[in-house]
């Protein structure tokens, strides 16, 4: 069969033009010849610019490092810095105040608070978690985690412990109790509960009874009133259902049979194409468009071995109860799925122009997600993702409002391409790059009629401060870049300047990772501070990290602290544009250094390796401490850049980087030796393309386009799958 072919010598890889022609178009009945000349006269219009904006990178980064160079040994005057970087447009004038218009916004993002997800789109057993991770059982999270310190006869490590299971009811109640409080007595001692009316009613065994203290939090129900399966309460917008189950596993135990409490957990979930996937040519590209093609269908199926089980995972359905007037009341089964293309640099092998050129990635991602994303807005029934007829495209990793405004301007022709209402094509814009934070405002003016989210990516962001300013002097090690000014100035000011531009009530304030999978206890500590930032959602690795990171959203009111936000002195540009450097008066003992370098070598090599090897990319990787680390190609920018920096000013050696990339192979190799099918670094010495590029990322470093690790982890990548 011949395929359409656009006509102005455009080449489309037969692969890709198959899974378009074969998989997407008859779905659409859209007509091949005109999609393929529309494309391709969309990547003929827009390649130069997007080309353009990536030489304005490299000319202002030229710039800046000869400021620096020009200025070496001398302390940094922030004053003339500022002026220098106003001069050469790197920071632009900020216009008068505005509000953003964004229309269609589906409730998780525009009104509600609660976690964000993100997950790997190219592993679709992941994905469908995340899909349903919408919902989490509360449970499960308690017992697996170490929110309850596994020690003193609460271990996890011999089958099911009734001790561990008794500790997680009581806090699990004791939740129940902290949220949604009896008007007398606690959850702990209820031996049943109805529905009265409009109420809840908790008996006791003394035969005593109590409503809530906030009888509205009752919302709805399933089963009979008086013997309910499950009652359905509802505190700051976000759900929480007990189910019950006098012969359930745990409801047979309970006093009130309640046998879980689920917690409404991702609100929102970023599907991700971008930082956690290596997807490196045609081939890689068409298995990431293809989950998101059975995840906006509602088709996806996984099927995998479990616990010695065959199972197939699929997305959940909606949920369904009856309200207190006896009205249907359903609710989303799924977490609101949102998008993340590629950002602008790359080019992917998927078509070549007239010219013979790759053409860029985000150019097709923008295309062929929105054209599939667009088959969810053609339903009025089953599995839908929006109901408001958006898309939602996360665009990571724009450099200023220029960039921004490109973004809409692709948007813009995909729309009209696509035959799609302006606007339906919604972004979220990372705001993780330093020329983004500094002109924050004027990106989000480029985006006013279709921004969904400002999110504080803070990996690339550091990864970017340390690019930026890489002539200016050795940074800090890591640990300490993140306790500086900069950091909280930029956390600060994203939010502060997210409510002056009316985003509550339209598109979300977003904070970034928690980077440790399974220190759950300590992101519990540590993640309440997202909410009470006044950020409306923040990101977590896991669907079990949703549901946990869910319940800093019950005790914190982010909206109500908008106010206080709007009240306080804003965040200052100079704490902004002051570079976490080792000040003069500070001297690294050997043996921080050692550390350092050490363990940045063991995260780089540990997630190098399975990436460049396996094409996996996202992993956990132990730390020098043994703490699980996720990393994915931001944390990697962290490491790489920030070893190119102390080795470019001499607070290590290359000789100590070769020999701790020696040693520290060898712990990966030990990591990894249970992985069937790994080659080991230290043994396949100079063949390993993995350890060849982990050089390559450090030792070329500086002369990385902003820092960026794909596209040496790409070139290392296609030559392990050709061979
Ligand atoms: C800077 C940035 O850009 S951050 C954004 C990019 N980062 C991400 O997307 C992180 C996504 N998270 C992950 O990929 C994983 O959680 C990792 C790699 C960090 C850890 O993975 P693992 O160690 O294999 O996970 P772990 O063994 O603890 O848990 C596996 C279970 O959790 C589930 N799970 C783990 N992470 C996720 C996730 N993000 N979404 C959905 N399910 C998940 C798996 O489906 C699996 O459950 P299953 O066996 O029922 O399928
Ligand atoms: O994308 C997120 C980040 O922190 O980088
Ligand atoms: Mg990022």
């Amino acid at each position: 069969m011949t395929m359409p072919q656009p006509k102005n010598n455009s080449v489309i890889q037969p692969d890709f033009s198959r899974f378009i022609n074969e998989e997407v178009l008859p779905l659409h009945k859209m007509d091949a010849n005109q999609f393929w000349q529309d494309f391709s006269q969309l990547i003929e219009d827009l390649s130069p610019i997007n080309r353009q904006l990536l030489a304005k990178r490299d000319s202002l980064q030229q710039q800046i490092d000869d400021w620096h160079l020009a200025r070496k040994g001398q302390p940094m005057d922030i004053n003339e810095y500022e002026a220098f970087l106003r001069e050469i447009g790197y920071l632009v004038e900020e216009g008068e105040d505005f509000t953003i218009t964004t229309t269609n916004v589906d409730d998780e993002i525009a009104k509600l608070a609660g976690p964000q997800l993100v997950v790997p789109v190219k592993n679709a057993r992941f994905a469908l978690n995340a899909a349903n991770a919408r919902w989490g059982s509360l449970y499960d999270a308690f017992y697996g985690t170490d929110v309850i310190a596994k020690n003193n006869g609460l271990e996890t490590n011999k089958g099911y412990n009734p001790a561990r299971g008794e500790a997680v009811i009581k806090k699990a109640k004791a939740f129940l109790d902290e949220v949604f409080p009896l008007e007398n007595g606690s959850h702990q001692d209820v031996s049943s509960y109805v529905v009265y009316y409009h109420h809840l009613l908790a008996f006791f065994e003394d035969g005593s009874q109590s409503g809530l203290k906030q009888a509205c939090q009752l919302v709805a129900v399933n089963g009979q009133r008086s013997e309910p399966e499950a009652i359905l309460l509802r505190n700051h917008g976000l759900h929480v259902e007990i189910q019950f189950d006098r012969n359930g596993v745990n409801g047979a135990k309970d006093k009130a049979n309640i046998n879980d409490i689920l917690v409404e957990s991702a609100l929102s979930t970023i599907i991700d194409c971008e930082d956690s996937v290596a997807a490196v040519d045609t081939e890689d590209k068409i298995e990431v468009y293809r989950n998101w093609l059975g995840l906006m269908q509602g088709t996806l199926e996984a099927s995998f071995k479990k616990d010695g089980e065959i199972q197939t995972r699929r997305m959940n359905p909606d949920k369904f109860f009856t309200d207190l007037d006896g009205q249907a009341y359903p609710l989303h089964g799924r977490s609101l799925l949102l998008i993340r293309n590629v950002g602008h640099l790359m080019e992917c092998d998927l078509m070549q122009d007239g010219l013979g050129n790759f053409v860029p990635e985000g150019i097709v991602d923008a295309v062929v997600t929105s054209l599939i994303a667009a088959l969810d807005l053609k339903k009025t029934e089953g599995l839908r993702n929006s109901r408001t007829g958006s898309i939602y495209i996360v665009k990571p990793k724009m450099h200023g409002p220029e960039e921004v405004a490109f973004s809409c301007e692709l948007f813009s022709r995909v729309e009209d391409m696509l035959g799609l209402a302006r606007n339906t094509l919604k972004i979220g814009i990372m705001d993780e790059e330093r020329r983004t934070t500094l002109n924050l405002k004027e990106c989000i003016r480029a985006a006013k009629e279709r921004v969904v989210f400002i999110n504080t990516g803070f990996l690339d962001r550091t990864g970017d401060e340390i690019h930026t300013s890489m002539q200016a002097g050795a940074f800090l090690p890591k640990e300490q870049i993140k306790s500086q000014a900069w950091i909280q100035a930029y956390e600060n000011r994203n939010v502060e300047i997210g409510l002056a531009c009316g985003l509550p009530g339209r598109a979300q304030i977003g904070k970034g990772m928690w980077a440790m999978p399974d220190e759950m206890a300590a992101m519990m500590e540590a993640k309440v501070t997202h909410p009470k930032s006044g950020a409306n959602t923040a990101w977590v690795p896991s669907p079990t990290a949703a549901t946990l990171h869910a319940l800093h959203y019950h005790q914190i009111d982010v909206f109500a602290r908008h106010e206080r936000v709007k009240q306080r002195t804003p965040a200052s540009l100079k704490d902004l544009l002051t570079v976490p450097l080792i000040p003069d008066n500070l001297t690294l003992s050997e043996k921080v250094i050692e550390r350092e370098v050490d363990n940045n070598i063991q995260g780089l090599l540990g997630y190098v390796v399975r990436w460049v090897e396996d094409g996996v990319g996202c992993s956990k990787v132990p730390d020098i401490n043994n703490v699980g680390l996720m990393e994915d190609r931001a944390t990697l920018r962290i490491s790489s850049q920030h070893l190119a920096n102390w080795l470019l000013h001499g607070i290590c050696s290359r000789a100590q980087i070769e020999e701790s990339m020696q040693r520290m192979a060898k712990v990966v190799d030990e990591q990894n030796q249970a992985t069937p099918g790994y080659r080991p670094m230290s043994e396949q010495g100079a063949n390993s393309q993995a350890f060849k590029a982990a050089q390559d990322l450090i030792f070329k470093g500086v002369i990385q386009a902003n820092g960026y690790t794909e596209p040496l982890l790409h070139a290392y990548r296609i030559k392990v799958k050709q061979a």
